[in-house]
């Protein structure tokens, strides 16, 4: 995204994600610049009131010079406006600094919860082509920059109104002056071009170093047991010292490059000074009233600039992230799963489901993952597909369960069709038990009421027995308040993994998917499921069994046999 493009989405941005209440803060910095520039204007009767001499050269003053003589007041009387004035501008900025804080706020809670909708909403397939990380990333790193260049840009607003307001003064006081100023604030701009180049640069390589940064710890956290186990520590610090390094580096040069900038900033704002005053004083002559005027104007001028330098900095080098969210948000919104409206009952499985010429072709996959299967899998029956590696059953599993979106073919439970506009209510109705059993780090109770929120104590306890895990949830001491810990690692494979079946049984789905479930667990765990298995179909549910183990194999009624996507057999 180009910068200025950049710059029309983080004003969009700013106007839309606030409703136009950033609108206030402007107006808000607008009554503070007027009220600021009343109260220096004061000045200049305050100054003329100490001689004659004085008040002759306010006089002189065009327009300011007429309001004096219109309205002639006393030295207390406008001391004592002066500090009025004052104290309404500092409420006026805490109101505005305080508005400022609550609406990035609120535009930071915004953008994470659309890309939360966006990711959450989107269809499986978009989701699996993305690296998970990027989207954390977005999340830790990315909005929080977004955040830092929207306020840096409204911050920028405010100080150009400021400037334009002391100008305007200014040149009421003396266009010569005035103008020197603006010539002089352009030319400072203009030195600082390259800076801001930089800036940008900056940006975008952090963008980038934030992303290297995500992947690696995430990568690890995840994996965590696996590197302990190949005492592969060491590899995945050895990346993350790289990516610090890198960022530290990068930081570290902006930032002595900028620091260099501001340096060379503030030189020119002393040698500016000190021209200012030699032309007041030596060129044009302007006489006590006006100089000391001038010089408050300047006094208050000089930091506005600086802050149009630093803002200007920090929307440059945090503006990238804003590009990386919004190419995020397209990412996901292109692939949206269409909503269940109210109308649609969810699919009841009395007979069978039917897949007729179901084809899986992935958008990175050379060849189709699954070529025009033609399918039937018997309710109230153990079903296993079986295939070797690749061949394509997790796919199948996964347009089963309504997750992914075949390619072309058609899927039917009993008499209903599943499409777009009611895949996810479908979805709703199947259990699926992936191979690593995953316990969230909550109680036993609040794991089972993920998968049905509102579940009595009884129903919970009747999926216990169902998975018959029921026995060891009694012996423990806080029973189904027993804290999990970290991904349920206190239970071994097995009770885990029967847990996991509690959990899918207890909204009551009409088929239950288990991808590999046992593959991880020992002859004696893996019995146990199987019993487990059976005793579920024996009650009347519908099972996918993803199974290379013969135990589980053998426990099937009817098999589907895939070999590179296509059916090699179907038999009772
Ligand atoms: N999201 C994806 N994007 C691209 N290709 C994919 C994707 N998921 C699966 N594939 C490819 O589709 C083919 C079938 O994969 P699938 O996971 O369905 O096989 P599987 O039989 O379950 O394998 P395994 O027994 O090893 O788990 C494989 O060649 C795989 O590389």
């Amino acid at each position: 995204m180009s910068r200025s493009s950049t710059f029309g989405e983080v004003v969009r941005l700013l106007w839309k994600g606030t409703e136009g209440k950033v609108g206030w803060t402007v107006l808000l910095a607008l009554v503070v610049a007027l009220t600021e520039g009343i109260s220096i204007t004061m000045l200049i009767p305050i100054v003329a009131s100490t001689s004659p001499e004085t008040a002759q050269q306010a006089a002189d003053i065009p327009l300011i010079g007429d309001l004096i003589a219109g309205a002639s007041l006393g030295l207390p009387f406008l001391l004592a406006l002066f500090i009025v004035l004052i104290c309404v501008q500092a409420a006026l900025n805490y109101l505005r600094n305080y508005y400022s804080l609550h609406l990035m706020q609120l535009l930071s809670d915004r953008l994470k919860r659309s890309l939360f909708h966006a990711v959450s909403h989107a269809e499986w397939d978009a989701i699996a082509r993305r690296r998970l990380s990027d989207v954390n990333q977005v999340f830790v790193s990315g909005i929080p920059r977004c955040m830092t260049a929207a306020n840096a840009f409204n911050m920028l607003v405010q100080a150009a109104i400021l400037i334009a307001i002391y100008v305007a003064i200014a040149a009421a006081v003396s266009w010569q002056m005035a103008l020197f100023a603006v010539l002089v604030g352009a030319a400072l701009f203009a030195a600082m071009y390259p800076l801001r180049r930089r800036a940008s640069r900056y940006g975008h390589e952090l963008t980038e170093m934030f992303q290297q940064q995500s992947r690696v710890t995430l990568d690890f956290l995840n994996g965590v047991r696996l590197a302990k186990t190949f005492v592969a520590e060491r590899h995945f610090m050895r990346s993350f010292d790289g990516h610090l390094g890198a960022i530290r580096r990068s930081t570290l040069r902006f930032y002595a490059q900028s620091s260099l900038g501001s340096l060379v900033f503030q030189i020119g704002v002393a040698v500016f000074a000190a021209s200012f005053v030699y032309l007041a004083v030596e060129v044009f002559d302007l006489g006590l009233a006006r100089i000391a005027v001038l010089l408050v104007i300047f006094a208050r001028l000089a930091p506005r600039f600086g802050v149009l330098q630093d803002q200007g900095q920090q929307y440059l080098s945090n503006a990238p992230a804003y590009a990386e969210f919004t190419a995020m948000m397209t990412y996901f919104r292109a692939d949206q799963e269409q909503q269940d409206s109210a109308d649609i009952p969810p699919p009841r499985l009395a007979r069978r489901i039917a897949l007729t010429g179901v084809s899986k072709i992935y958008e990175n996959g050379a060849q189709p993952s699954l070529d025009n299967v033609t399918v039937t899998i018997a309710a109230g029956r153990i079903t296993s597909l079986l295939g070797s590696s690749g061949s394509g059953k997790s796919t199948l599993a996964d347009i089963v369960s309504g997750l992914v979106t075949p390619t072309a073919g058609a899927m039917l439970v009993d008499e209903t069709p599943i499409d777009a506009t009611n895949r996810r209510v479908w979805r709703s109705r199947v259990a699926t038990v992936p191979q690593d059993a995953f316990l969230f780090d909550v109680s036993l109770r609040e794991n089972m009421r993920l998968a049905k929120a509102d579940a009595s104590e009884g129903e919970i306890w009747s999926a216990l027995e169902r998975a018959r895990i029921a026995a060891l949830v009694r012996s423990l001491p806080d029973g189904l308040d027993t804290e999990v810990g970290n991904r349920g690692t206190r239970f071994s494979g097995g009770e885990r993994q029967r847990f996991a079946i509690a959990r899918a049984l207890l909204p009551d789905p009409e088929i239950l998917i288990l991808d590999e479930a046992t593959s991880a667990l020992d002859a004696d765990n893996q019995r146990k499921v199987a019993e487990t298995i059976l005793a579920l179909r024996d009650g009347g549910l519908t099972i996918l069994l993803i199974a290379h183990q013969p135990l589980l194999a053998d426990i099937a009624d009817d098999r589907i046999v895939l070999e590179r996507g296509r059916l090699q057999a179907e038999r009772a």
